[in-house]
Formats: structure tokens, C-alpha cells, sequence
């Protein structure tokens, strides 16, 4: 078996683009058999990561040390969200950074089954930008009134105070966003505002001088409260919620109580960072929306998992 004409020019353009450009690896996703040993021969000397739906079609290539094989489940979603996944999964297998440049060969025009060109596309895909670009579809679930530059501020601050922590220590705090006025009144000051006297620039976490600010502030006790403009306006807030109603995942304790309470008895969103975990979880309507790990940047999202409350389900629980 030889590779076909087409096929053979762009897994040589590919390597060439990892040479010139410079990038990190080929991403070739196909669900058809190709000859592998004149794809090894063109290749040679590039990071390879092959992904398909099909196992048997794989299965060849797993002896080959330097090239990886990603699985990819049996979806019928369109070749961007396959290609997406398979880029996830590198990423958290720890087999690509997440600032990486990839050349991905794939078939992105659907053609019948038996066309004779396996490969008829070529992309450059710069890791940050991708990634970048999936949180704010994930954020989309929310259908929030809040603006998507002040979520995407939120995320970046929940991440970072849970991969960072504070003076070598993990931190988890809550970051309350949106509703203002009724968060205030189902809350009390556990200590003096920390945000009192200070401009509203001042206060703008859409501003990375400011984020940095209000990583000191997470170390005190208490909620952070921001307002759908993106304003910080108080902090050392205890959230004076009811817990009826709200059913949490074993393991969970007061801190995402107070989170998902918060959420379900005003219109704000409750991102609660785990002291133990350092994962931030995205409360509204009482329930959680997202689950992201503080996975180096840019972030990682996991889809939500159903945390079950059975001790043999320890894994879906309090991670
Ligand atoms: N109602 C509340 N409002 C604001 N902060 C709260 C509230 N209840 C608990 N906390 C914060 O949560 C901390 C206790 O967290 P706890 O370990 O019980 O929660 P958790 O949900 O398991 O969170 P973590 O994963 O961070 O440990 C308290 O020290 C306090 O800072």
C-alpha cells in the first residue's frame, strides 16, 4: 500500500510547517488505514499524535514508541469538536503544552467513503487562541447577563488563586458575580471591606493589576463580590444562605454549600475555589454549570460530571 498523491504533498507540507514555522507536533486525525510506515518516513523527526474513533485502526501503531495514539469516542460530532478533543487530550495527558502550535492533517470536507484521498486538509492551530476560544462557548452555557470579558476575568482569577495559592499555601475562597444588591442583603461583613475607598478602576478585575490585588484579598476569610460590570465591591462577605434544597456531592462542605446557596436564591453566579483541590466549580440556579481544573494555562474544562453521592463514586466527589 502507498499513500495516495494528495495525501503524500500534504503530510510533507506538514512537516515542512513544523520545521519552518517552528511547531510542536502533527495532529493527523483519519478514520482510514494509511500506509504508516512512508507516513513514519515522511515525518521522521516530528512529534506525531494520531487520532481516531476506529481502535483497530489504531491498533498497529501503538508499537511505535515515539508516535501517539488518541482515542477518540464514537460521536457524530462535526471534525472541529473531534479535533478539539484530541487536542484536550494531549493537553491533559501532559503529551502537549497547553501554549503549543499543532499542524493537523484531516479529512474537513466530507466526501463519500470511498474517496481516494484519506487527508484533504491542513490547519495550524496555535493552543492558546484554541483554547481560549472553547472557554467562552463554555461560558455561553451560563446565558448569563453577565458580560463575557468579565466571566472570562473571573475564570482567569478562580484559576490562578487555585493553581497559585497564596505565599506557598493552597487558598479557596468564593467569588460571587452579579446581583449585587441582593447577594448584600443575604450577607454579613465578617471584617471591614476591604474594596471601601477606593475608585471604581480601582476595582475592575477586568484590569490584571487588580486581579493580582484580590489574590491578597482571597486569603481573608469569606466571599469576594463583583458586579456584573466587573467592579469589585465587597469581600470578607459570610454568606447567610439557606442549605435546603441544594444537593451537593458527598465531600462537598460549608464553602461550595455557601457557593451553590448563593446561587439559588439570587440571580448572581458562584465560583467557589477548593482550598483542598485548588479546582473552581461554576454555581447557578443552585446547581453546578463547570467544572475547571487548574491546569496550567490556558485552562482546561472538563465537561460536568454527575457527582453521585455513593462512596464507591469517591472519584466524582470532592476531588
Ligand atoms: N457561608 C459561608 N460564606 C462564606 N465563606 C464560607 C461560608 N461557609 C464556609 N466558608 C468558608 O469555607 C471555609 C471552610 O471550608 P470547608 O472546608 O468546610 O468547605 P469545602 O466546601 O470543603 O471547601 P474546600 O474544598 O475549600 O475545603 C471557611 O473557613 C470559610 O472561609
Amino acid at each position: 500500500m502507498s499513500l495516495p498523491l494528495q495525501t503524500t504533498q500534504l503530510i510533507q507540507a506538514a512537516r515542512d510547517l513544523v520545521k519552518g514555522l517552528p511547531a510542536d507536533a502533527v495532529l493527523l486525525l483519519t478514520e482510514t488505514s494509511l500506509d504508516w510506515d512512508e507516513v513514519g518516513r515522511i515525518l521522521v523527526g516530528c512529534k506525531l499524535f494520531v487520532a481516531a474513533e476506529n481502535p483497530a485502526l489504531t491498533k498497529p501503531l501503538r508499537d511505535r514508541p515515539e508516535w501517539h495514539v488518541i482515542d477518540l469516542e464514537v460521536d457524530p460530532i462535526p471534525t472541529q469538536e473531534r479535533l478539539s478533543n484530541a487536542l484536550l487530550h494531549a493537553i491533559t495527558s501532559n503529551l502537549l503544552q497547553p501554549g503549543a502550535h499543532v499542524v493537523v492533517l484531516y479529512n474537513g470536507i466530507a466526501t463519500q467513503e470511498d474517496a481516494p484521498e484519506p487527508i484533504d486538509s491542513v490547519s495550524v492551530i496555535h493552543l492558546g487562541e484554541h483554547l481560549g476560544r472553547m472557554t467562552s462557548q463554555d461560558l455561553r452555557v451560563l446565558g448569563t447577563s453577565v458580560p463575557m470579558d468579565v466571566l472570562r476575568s473571573v475564570v482567569e482569577l478562580s484559576t490562578e488563586i487555585g493553581r497559585e495559592g497564596r505565599e506557598g499555601q493552597p487558598i479557596g475562597t468564593v467569588l460571587v458575580v452579579g446581583d449585587t444588591r441582593r447577594v448584600l442583603k443575604m450577607s454579613r461583613f465578617q471584617n471591614f471591606n476591604p474594596f471601601r475607598g477606593y475608585t471604581k478602576a480601582e476595582r475592575d478585575i477586568r484590569n490584571r493589576d487588580v486581579r493580582e490585588q484580590i489574590k491578597e484579598i482571597a486569603k481573608l476569610d469569606g466571599a469576594i463580590l463583583i458586579g456584573r460590570d466587573g467592579i469589585a465591591e465587597a469581600a470578607c462577605l459570610y454568606l447567610d444562605v439557606p442549605s435546603d434544597g441544594i444537593d451537593l456531592a458527598k465531600g462537598f462542605g460549608s464553602r461550595h454549600m455557601a457557593a451553590a446557596g448563593i446561587s439559588q436564591h439570587t440571580k448572581a453566579i458562584a465560583f467557589c475555589v477548593s482550598q483542598s483541590s485548588g479546582s473552581s466549580r461554576v454555581f447557578q440556579d443552585g446547581l453546578v454549570k463547570l467544572h475547571i481544573e487548574p491546569l496550567a494555562r490556558p485552562h482546561v474544562w472538563q465537561p460536568v460530571r454527575l457527582e453521585t453521592h455513593d462512596a464507591d463514586g469517591a472519584e466524582e466527589g470532592h476531588d
